[in-house]
């Protein structure tokens, strides 16, 4: 287990996520780091993505990257990697495609194909890269902000290793599902194996809290959700802390998930045994809070494309996001519904602030003339009576 980091400045995520109340709600972007950043090209210098992710010290500077572009704003770093590397760690091929996105050459189309995947996984020897590369990044960080470690959820990666790329139809993926359950079960179960040792092992490496990317969540109607993703989430979720025992780790390490367009799976995501919750922008988040009812905290949910707004609409989207969420002084943490495009403008990026925020003196202003107005009003009330 990687030891000796700076002590934390600013732990203001991880006391967000464990349901703390908070001076004010934390902010991470998803996809923070990479292609809408200048300074990503520059560095990258036209590499090989997965290069990059496999090189400890560029992936390093890019994880930090957003942190330093928008100095303050961020409350957390998320390492510079991709859920496609636990499809690597199986053994399958991955390229990642100038224009394209992510390519397998040899995607697994038929049972027959699970043969090609190695049956027991040495996570330590398959992605040392990126335990190097979350040691080094939190030694960098020095405690600046906390480093979170992630990886992808098993539908999704089913979807990505039969599909062979990203897709709209899901025609390999749903013929998995309904022309070879069990199999596709056998499939599903070996990824969250895979997924349950990489966390356990991001953290024993120095990441101070994780996410599950449940990406294609939204493919799947209810009943498929139950079968397909909620029950390996909650795998997860139960397994995670004995992972993290047998590597030395007792501390409770915060876990989110992010399970994109499942909004009618919310109530029974907030019991699948995470700290929080990522929504997306089809949640109405005041109806989201009270679904929620203080299990877990809730993250997200703007909607990326108001980065394409005026800088009047971003402000504005905001403050309606956080007063939605209860004003985001408990179980919040602000952040995209989904990630950053390679075409927004990060000066537009950065205006995911709420002014009122900014300063922990502004906030207490602000809750000294709130606790004095309900003053007034009882005065006048009573006054009234
Ligand atoms: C589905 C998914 C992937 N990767 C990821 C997800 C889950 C989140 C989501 O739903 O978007 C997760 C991911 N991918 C990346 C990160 C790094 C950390 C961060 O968020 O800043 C994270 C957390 C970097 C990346 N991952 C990728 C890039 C772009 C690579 C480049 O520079 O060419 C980055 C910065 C590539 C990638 N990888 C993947 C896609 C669809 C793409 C984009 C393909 C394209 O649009 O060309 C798979």
């Amino acid at each position: 287990m990687a030891t000796g980091f700076a002590p934390l400045k600013n732990d203001l995520i991880l006391r967000a996520a464990r349901g703390e109340t908070v001076e004010r709600p934390p902010m991470w972007i998803m996809r923070q780091a990479g292609r809408y950043l200048p300074e990503y090209h520059v560095v990258k210098d036209g590499r090989d993505f997965f290069e990059t992710c496999r090189d400890a010290e560029i992936a390093s500077e890019i994880t930090i990257q957003p942190i330093d572009h928008f100095d303050g704003l961020i409350d957390a770093a998320i390492i510079f990697s991709d859920i496609l590397v636990i499809p690597q760690a199986l053994g399958m091929e991955v390229l990642m495609i100038d224009g394209k996105g992510p390519s397998f050459p040899h995607p697994l189309r038929s049972p027959e194909d699970l043969k090609k995947l190695r049956t027991t996984v040495d996570i330590t020897k398959e992605l040392d890269w990126a335990f190097t590369a979350i040691t080094l990044t939190r030694k960098k960080l020095n405690g600046r902000v906390p480093l979170l470690g992630f990886c992808g959820a098993p539908w999704t990666l089913l979807a990505y290793m039969t599909e062979g790329s990203g897709s709209k139809m899901f025609r390999y993926a749903k013929e998995w599902l309904y022309r070879y359950p069990k199999e596709s079960h056998e499939l599903l179960q070996r990824i969250t194996d895979v997924a349950i040792d990489f966390l356990a092992h991001q953290v024993a490496a120095g990441a101070q809290m994780l996410q599950v990317f449940e990406s294609n969540g939204g493919e799947l109607g209810p009943v498929e959700f139950d079968e397909f993703c909620l029950y390996y989430l909650k795998q997860i979720s139960a397994k995670l802390p004995a992972k993290l025992a047998e590597l030395g780790i007792t501390e409770k390490i915060p876990v989110t998930v992010f399970a994109k367009g499942s909004w009618y799976a919310l109530d029974k995501l907030c019991d699948a045994g995470y700290d929080c919750v990522s929504l997306d922008w089809l949640h109405c988040p005041a109806e989201a809070v009270k679904t929620a009812n203080g299990r877990v905290a809730l993250q997200g949910n703007m909607d990326p494309g108001v980065i394409y707004g005026t800088k009047e609409a971003i402000t504005a989207k905001v403050e309606q996001m956080i007063k939605g969420f209860n004003g985001g002084k408990k179980n919040y943490i602000i952040n995209l519904g989904h990630g950053t495009q390679p075409m927004m403008d990060p000066e537009q990026v950065g205006r995911l602030r709420v002014v009122g925020y900014m300063t922990p003196s502004l906030y207490k202003l602000s809750f000294e003339l709130i606790i004095e107005g309900l003053q007034v009003a009882k005065s006048f009330n009573i006054s009234q009576t």
